[in-house]
This record gives C-alpha cells, sequence and structure tokens, in this order.
C-alpha cells in the first residue's frame, strides 16, 4: 500500500550550525492506519524530521511525498495534518469545545456540522461531560484529550505526536497510552509518533524507526527491532548489556532472562555454549535478580534470577543457549 508519508533522501543542516547534518539521508515511509514511532537518543532529529513533515522547516534537500504528492513544497496549512505537542499548545481562554472547534472553524465547518463534530471528538476521548472548561480547569491528562480531540477532529492525514505523553505522571502516561491506542483504531488515522520512550514505542507503535545523529539506522516492525537489533549501537540502546565473542559466532547479545546458571553435576544443555565465572555485583530489579558474573572468556556478564542466593564471589557455570544469540556482526555499524 502506499504510504501517507514518505521521506526521500531527506537532509538538513541548520544555518547556525554548518558541518552537522541533523537530518542526514533519511528515508521514511509511514503507512496507512499505522502508528510509527520515531525513536532514539536526545538530539537525533525525531522533532526535527516531524517539522519537515509538518512543513514548518523546509529541508536542505531530498523530497516529503504525502499520498504520493510532492509536498516538499507546500506550506503547513496546505498540508492536512493534524499536531499534538508535548505542551498541549491548546489556547487558554478558549473551552474544551472552542479549543476542538477552532480548526473545525479554520476549515469552514459551521452550524450543526461544526457542532457534531466537535462533541463526537471530545466524545471519543472521553470529555464531552467537560467541554465548557478551559485548560486551567482540566487536569495535564484530560487537557492532552483535548489536544488529542482538536488534532482528530479535522480528521488529517496524518497526525503527528510529538512526546505526547512526556509531561504527564508515570501511571497517567501509562493510561494515555492504552487511550491514543483506541483512539487511533477507532479512527483509522496513520500517525507518526515521536518519542524517546522504548515501552511506549513497543506498546503503541505498529512501526519503529531508530534513529541516531540524524539516520535511521533500522526500521522495522517491534518485534523485528527488539528481538533482532540490527547493530551494536542498536542494542545498546535499546537496553541490551550482554556482548559476547563467541567461538564461530562472533559477535553477539543475549538477554539476561535467557542464560541459564548451571548448578553442580548440571548436564550440559545441547545447544549452548558455557561459560564459567564468578559473581561480582548483585542487584534487586523489583522482579528478581540481576546478578554481574565476571566470565574468563567474555568479561561481565548479566543474568536474572528469582533469588539472592547467589552471593558475590561464588564460582559458577553459565549456559548460553545459541538458539537466543542475536548476532551483530556484519550488520549495520
Ligand atoms: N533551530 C535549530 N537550530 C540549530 N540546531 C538545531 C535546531 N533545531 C534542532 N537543532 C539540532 O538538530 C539536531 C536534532 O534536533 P531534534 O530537536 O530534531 O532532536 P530530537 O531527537 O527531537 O531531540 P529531543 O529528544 O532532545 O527532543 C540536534 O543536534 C539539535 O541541536
Amino acid at each position: 500500500m502506499e504510504p501517507v508519508v514518505r521521506l526521500e533522501r531527506v537532509r538538513h543542516e541548520f544555518p547556525g550550525v554548518p558541518g552537522v547534518l541533523a537530518l542526514d539521508d533519511v528515508d521514511l515511509a509511514a503507512p496507512p492506519g499505522r502508528i510509527t514511532a520515531l525513536l532514539g537518543p536526545s538530539g537525533c532529529g525525531k522533532t526535527t524530521i516531524l517539522r519537515v513533515i509538518a512543513g514548518y522547516l523546509r529541508p536542505g534537500g531530498g523530497r516529503v511525498l504525502l499520498n504520493g504528492r510532492d509536498a516538499t513544497a507546500l506550506p503547513p496549512e496546505r498540508r492536512d495534518i493534524g499536531m499534538v505537542f508535548q505542551s498541549y499548545a491548546l489556547f487558554p481562554h478558549l473551552t474544551a469545545a472552542a479549543n476542538v472547534a477552532f480548526g473545525l472553524r479554520m476549515r469552514r465547518l459551521r452550524g450543526e456540522h461544526l457542532r457534531r463534530r466537535v462533541r463526537e471528538s471530545l466524545d471519543l476521548v472521553g470529555l464531552a461531560d467537560l467541554a465548557a472548561r478551559r485548560p486551567h480547569e482540566l487536569s495535564g491528562g484530560q487537557r492532552q484529550r483535548v489536544a488529542l480531540a482538536r488534532a482528530v477532529a479535522i480528521r488529517p492525514a496524518v497526525l503527528l505526536l510529538d512526546e505526547p505523553l512526556s509531561n504527564l505522571d508515570a501511571r497517567l502516561a501509562v493510561q494515555m497510552r492504552g487511550e491514543l491506542r483506541r483512539v487511533q483504531r477507532e479512527t483509522g488515522l496513520t500517525a507518526v509518533l515521536v518519542t524517546h520512550d522504548q515501552e511506549e514505542a513497543l506498546e503503541l507503535a505498529d512501526e519503529i524507526a531508530i534513529l541516531d545523529k540524524g539516520r535511521v539506522m533500522q526500521h522495522g516492525t517491534p518485534e523485528e527491532v527488539f528481538r533482532a537489533p540490527a547493530s551494536r549501537w542498536i542494542a545498546d540502546f535499546l537496553g541490551y548489556q550482554n556482548f559476547l565473542d563467541l567461538p564461530g559466532k562472533g559477535l553477539v547479545t543475549v538477554r539476561p532472562e535467557h542464560i541459564g546458571v548451571l548448578r553442580p553435576g548440571d548436564r550440559l544443555p545441547p545447544d549452548a555454549v558455557v561459560l564459567a565465572g564468578t559473581v561480582s555485583d548483585l542487584r534487586f530489579r523489583g522482579t528478581g535478580y540481576a546478578v554481574t558474573v565476571e566470565t574468563d572468556e567474555s568479561g561481565p556478564v548479566v543474568v536474572l534470577r528469582a533469588d539472592a542466593g547467589l552471593a558475590p564471589g561464588t564460582a559458577i557455570r553459565l549456559s548460553v543457549p545459541l538458539a537466543r544469540a542475536v548476532g551483530l556482526d556484519g550488520r549495520a555499524p
């Protein structure tokens, strides 16, 4: 299917910082009816990409296609885009309903059509009862819902979400993820979400593009990206801790929860590599203990255990199942 948003070799260098490419040949496609997340560390270019898609920033090179049409030179108001910002950006003197109506009036909706669309949009985010309140009379979560209702009310071709949940406290942010997902499903909107939060990307996105220094490092489904990171840098960024140089396998990474501890007398499991070492650290991680083992051949290796039974200084053997080892050699840098 034709992507709703396509970036082709988009480059940008900010005038104040010559020689540094904020965007370095970015190719990106956001398919219809899906949420595509842009995930990456601070300064990697996520917000710059959104500004290019929205038309607030004209890139130095490359093309922006919206629904297959070249939109590179189109001003923002002619791009049919809805935006939700981290700061909500609501009009403080307008009620929730008037905030939602604003964009619709700009699109020349009037009378009963306008009222109905405002009502539907506030209903969609569960705020019909609070339509008459002004932003200062609403909680952070409710304000964010108004911002979402305002963005979806215009039924944009693309919904751009710039860290929409990062101003909410942790519990509310998690609750709002579900809400956002439901609204996107019910409306069938195409969305591009900027986040630096992996869990948020995992839970919300159908596709994830991982960025570093203005470049797309990997693009795939959450499963593809998390199960098979394309490079050591991506594995590091996603929180993989164990990097092992295994004979015949080269550099691999393995999740701590997949590494076993062999007791004396245990048989060697098939298709596993055994590493001998000494426990050097034990940390409580809520769901269990992260045990660091200084191995003879591969340096520190972290394993997860349910109990605190492994005291520092204990000599142990680890079994690393080869089926769980993700190869990193020969992949993109
Ligand atoms: N107006 C600007 N002038 C000069 N440099 C800029 C400007 N806006 C962004 N940059 C630079 O471009 C790079 C990308 O910035 P961008 O805001 O897109 O990053 P980001 O991934 O959204 O970061 P964060 O997660 O911190 O918001 C950074 O190095 C930033 O310093």
